[in-house]
Order: structure tokens, then sequence, then C-alpha cells
């Protein structure tokens, strides 16, 4: 469990993370979203001990980070990818890590196979690929088997089949009961990847959520209806309460009635249809909605 506590965060006159108060539960993936600069890394870092705080708390395992007796196997981490050293080979970065940690030698050999990394762990780190800096990263979060894995913008620089080769991993490890924290700009990645979602804006929280009550609140179903006979169409539903938009020739879109009933309301008037298809707004119009007033840069 992590647990965000009216947490304010300051540099001179920006406020990152201000009055922040989140809980990051056990057995679920948690997706930390907003958009560039509304504070995501600001918060982690205060997690992790390496921002103090200038106000209010963090804590994972009801504890601050620098109490913890042996972290890394409390709390895995990724902040960024590229601090490994270039000229050391993946291998022995873990195995440093590992040593310095109490984590015994032989998690180093799983863990490279866990993220797909074997057949390099002798290769340094400078000709590793964005992709495969960010595999070794998560490589070192894993080292210590924690119940706490916090990564930030993990699918960053991943291919399409390491983003689900990660999307995969995040939930097994939830499913093992493990508390996962990702953050990400990016809505359409979180909706396929998180259960629930914490959601802030110039350093505000703006949504504590789950992934499907996310959908119902920010977007509006409707469907899409296709006819030789639109304005007929339109003005039956109206009638019957719905909103109709005619988009272009032939095609209506529909809010407030559902396929069925639009269907019902051709047929018993002997209006063709072409087409009847349920559409919801995708989430990342929903996510760009909700954040708009929130972007600190444009
Ligand atoms: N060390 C620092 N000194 C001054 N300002 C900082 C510092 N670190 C962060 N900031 C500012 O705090 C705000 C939040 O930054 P932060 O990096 O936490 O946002 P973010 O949500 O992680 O953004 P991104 O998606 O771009 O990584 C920004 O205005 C940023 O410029």
């Amino acid at each position: 469990m992590i647990e965000i506590r009216n947490l304010t965060k300051r540099f001179g006159d920006v406020v990152a993370v201000d009055d922040l108060t989140f809980t990051v539960r056990p057995g679920t993936v948690t997706g930390f979203l907003g958009p560039n600069g509304a504070g995501k890394t600001t918060t982690m870092r205060s997690i992790l001990g390496i921002d103090r705080p200038t106000s209010g708390s963090a804590t994972v395992a009801g504890r601050h980070y620098s109490e913890l007796p042996r972290p890394m196997r409390q709390v895995g981490s990724l902040l960024d990818a590229r601090a490994v050293h270039p000229a050391r080979k993946a291998r022995d970065h873990l195995l440093w890590l590992a040593r310095s940690n109490g984590i015994p030698a032989r998690r180093v050999g799983e863990v490279l196979e866990t993220v797909g990394l074997e057949g390099v762990g002798g290769k340094r780190s400078r000709g590793f690929s964005l992709g495969m800096e960010q595999r070794l990263g998560i490589a070192a979060a894993l080292l210590g088997d924690p119940p706490i894995l916090m990564l930030d913008e993990p699918v960053n620089g991943l291919d399409p089949e390491g983003i689900v080769w990660i999307r995969t991993l995040l939930r097994s490890l939830a499913d093992e009961g493990r508390t996962i924290f990702i953050s990400s700009h990016l809505m359409s990645e979180m909706s396929l990847t998180a259960d629930h979602l914490i959601v802030i804006g110039r350093g505000r929280l703006i949504a504590d959520t789950s992934l499907p009550d996310f959908i119902k609140q920010h977007s509006t179903p409707s469907v899409l209806v296709r006819t030789p006979n639109p304005s007929e169409l339109a003005t039956l539903l109206k009638d019957r309460g719905a909103g109709t938009t005619e988009s272009e020739r032939e095609t209506l879109v529909v809010t407030d009635l559902d396929s069925a009933e639009i269907f019902g309301v051709a047929v018993a008037n002997d209006i063709v249809l072409y087409e009847l298809t349920p559409r919801q707004v995708s989430l990342e119009e929903a996510f760009m909605e909700l954040t708009r007033e929130e972007v600190e840069y444009r």
C-alpha cells in the first residue's frame, strides 16, 4: 500500500504537487495519469524520499521510504531507465544492486529471464536501445521480489511487442497481490493496463476512480446510424427524447437511446437501416476533456 496524505511540494514559486491525497492498493494496477508537468514524477520522487515534501507525507507499507529496513525488498522502482552507468554490463549492474541490498545473486538470472534480457546480460548498457534500458530498469525493480512496484512511464521506448509484454507482466504481478503503481501521460495505454486511475493536473487530484467508472463518468455513449432517411428518423427519435446530429450524408449520431430502441423505431416506421453501431468516446478524448484546463504547457 502506498499512502499519500496532503502532499505538497514546492520548487521556489512552482507548486509541483498541491495538497495531494490518495491511496494505492494491493492487487490492482493503478495508473497515475496527468499531462506533462502535472507532478507525477515529483510525487513518485517524494514516495522514494528523493524529493522532500514541503508538507504532508508519502508512505509505503506504513513507513517513510528512508525508514524501510530493506527498501528494495519492499518497493521496486524505476524512475529513469537511463540512470545505469553506460560502461557497466547488465548482469554486473544487477549483481552490484543485489549485493548492496542483501539480495541473493541467483535473483539476477531470474529477473534477466523475466524481462527477456538473458541473452545480453554480458553486454554493456551503452549499446542498449531505450526499450532494452527500460527492461533492465524493470529487472532492477523486480530484483528484491517486492510487494510494491512503482514505475515512471514504463512503456516509454518499448515497441508494440514490449508494450504487450509489460502489460501482461504487470497484470500477473497484480494478480499475485502486489501493489502496482505506474505513471503515464498516455490514456490509451492506461485504459488497457490499469484497473484504477489516479489523475492529476497542475499537482492537484482530479480523479481517483476505477477504470469502468472513469469511462462512465467521462464519456457519452452514442450510436452511429446510417439510413437513406436521416431527417425522418431524426424527427421520430427526437420525439422519444433522443439527441441527434446529422454528421454526414445518410448518417446520424444518436445519444440518449440505445441501438435496440433505435432499431425498434426504424422497424415500426418502415425505415431502412444500413448500419447501427454503438460508439463510446475514446478514453483518450475523455482524458483530454478532463485535463484540458490543467495542461501546463500548450
Ligand atoms: N527540481 C525541480 N526544480 C524546479 N521545478 C521542478 C523540479 N522538478 C519538477 N519541477 C516542476 O514541477 C512541475 C511538475 O513536474 P513533474 O516532472 O513532477 O511532472 P510530470 O507529471 O512528471 O511531467 P512529465 O509527464 O512531463 O514527466 C513542473 O512544473 C516542473 O517544471
